[in-house]
């Protein structure tokens, strides 16, 4: 090859690797750039340790269920998945039904926005967002409703980052952000006006414990909806094909194992709450929630390669790739429960505290 072509195939190669890592851009645009991606607060040289810790709560079953180990674990996955979702879906960690002729990110905020018009608050009002994440609902909600919300997560690399993006946002005075256990919550009975919790309650090793300690902190006659993961009424257990989706959709989204549908409203009831409304937001002539995972096929095997390429130049922690193939597979499950219709994880309650009652005794 003489030296004009091989200058040309040169240039061509490092044009061609800039447009896949650059211009391509991250799956969402506005998330964080793949160059900051990190264990969170997780040092770097131990992320590689943890995500093999992860893994190792699911070759022993017995003590994911084991209700004082969940919170840990919960906290090590979200170290380690924080940035790459930032990164690669944006600042709210849920799934949202598609609307035609909207942006993912229009019908992201229409559906926080459903969960505060549900509970009916009024502007100065405090309401509390139960597993917070980094703030996106959080944000959206404060400006839709201008109540004063207060935000929960186990997770203390959510926290910062969450305050952080509130006071970009200017919202820092609307907005609060707690590190704490949903479980055990350090709030006052009686404290709130509403509360939310969107796709964060599946977490719970009982939900009956975080549904009791979110009845407790609410004013009685006050609202909470919840947004649940949930197996419907398509699951069979003794269907190969749908047990493999549940334990891969349980697997890669630290679940200490889904609930069918028919349980939700049943612990809410249990706990002393009345049960206002219940809805598969997920159901038919909902369009496809997983659209968007399916969509985004081609941005995720670009983005692995980016991780790859980051990881082996030691930009990114050992370990990101490991977690990010972990992602990936958990996208594909995600997406066959949703189209096979054996998960949703948008199943909707909303209930109120009685004005006059006592929580019900627990089981
Ligand atoms: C409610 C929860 C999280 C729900 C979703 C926000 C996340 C579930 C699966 C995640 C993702 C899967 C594939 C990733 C992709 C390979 C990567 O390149 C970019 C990020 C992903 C798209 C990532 C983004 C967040 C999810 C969609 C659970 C945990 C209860
Ligand atoms: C999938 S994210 C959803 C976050 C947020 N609701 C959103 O939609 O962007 C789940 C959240 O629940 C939080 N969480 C899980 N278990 C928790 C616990 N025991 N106590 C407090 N927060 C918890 C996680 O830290 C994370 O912030």
């Amino acid at each position: 090859m003489d030296s004009v072509t091989l200058f040309f195939t040169g240039a061509l190669l490092a044009v061609g690797i800039y447009w896949f890592l650059c211009v391509l851009g991250p799956a969402e645009r506005k998330g964080k750039r793949a160059i900051d991606l990190s264990g969170g607060s997780i040092s770097a040289e131990k992320v590689q340790d943890n995500y093999k810790q992860y893994w190792s709560f699911f070759r022993r079953p017995k003590e994911i269920e084991t209700a004082d180990k969940v919170p840990d674990f919960v906290d090590t996955f979200y170290n380690l998945v924080t940035d790459i979702y930032e990164w690669g879906w944006g600042q709210s960690f849920h799934f949202s039904p598609h609307i035609p002729g909207k942006s993912h990110k229009d019908a992201t905020r229409l559906h926080e926005e459903m969960a505060v018009d549900l509970i009916q608050v009024k502007p100065g009002q405090k309401i509390l967002d139960v597993g917070c994440g980094v703030g996106g609902p959080m944000r959206a909600i404060a400006s839709h409703s201008r109540a004063n919300v207060v935000g929960i997560t186990i997770n203390e690399y959510q926290v910062n980052r969450a305050r952080l993006h509130n006071k970009k946002a200017g919202l820092d005075a609307l907005c609060e952000v707690v590190c704490g256990n949903f479980l055990q919550m350090p709030f006052d009975d009686n404290t709130f006006d509403g509360a939310y919790s969107i796709e964060a309650t599946c977490h719970a090793p009982k939900l009956e414990e975080v549904y009791a300690e979110i009845y407790r902190v609410l004013k009685p006659g006050s609202m909470y909806v919840s947004y649940e993961w949930v197996t419907t009424e398509k699951f069979k257990a003794e269907d190969d094909e749908h047990v493999e989706v549940i334990q891969g959709i349980e697997r890669g989204d630290a679940l200490p194992g889904l609930r069918a549908y028919v349980d939700i409203a049943e612990t809410a009831k249990r706990v002393g709450f009345e049960i206002v409304k219940e809805k598969d937001l997920a159901a038919p002539p909902a369009h496809p929630w997983w659209n968007r995972l399916k969509m985004g096929r081609l941005a995720y095997w670009r983005n692995h390669v980016v991780v790859q390429i980051l990881s082996a130049v030691g930009v990114a922690p050992k370990g990101t790739v490991d977690v990010h193939d972990m992602l990936f597979k958990t996208a594909d499950y995600l997406t066959r429960g949703g189209e096979t219709g054996i998960f949703s994880p948008m199943h909707m309650i909303l209930c109120r505290k009685p004005v006059t009652s006592t929580p019900k005794e627990s089981s």
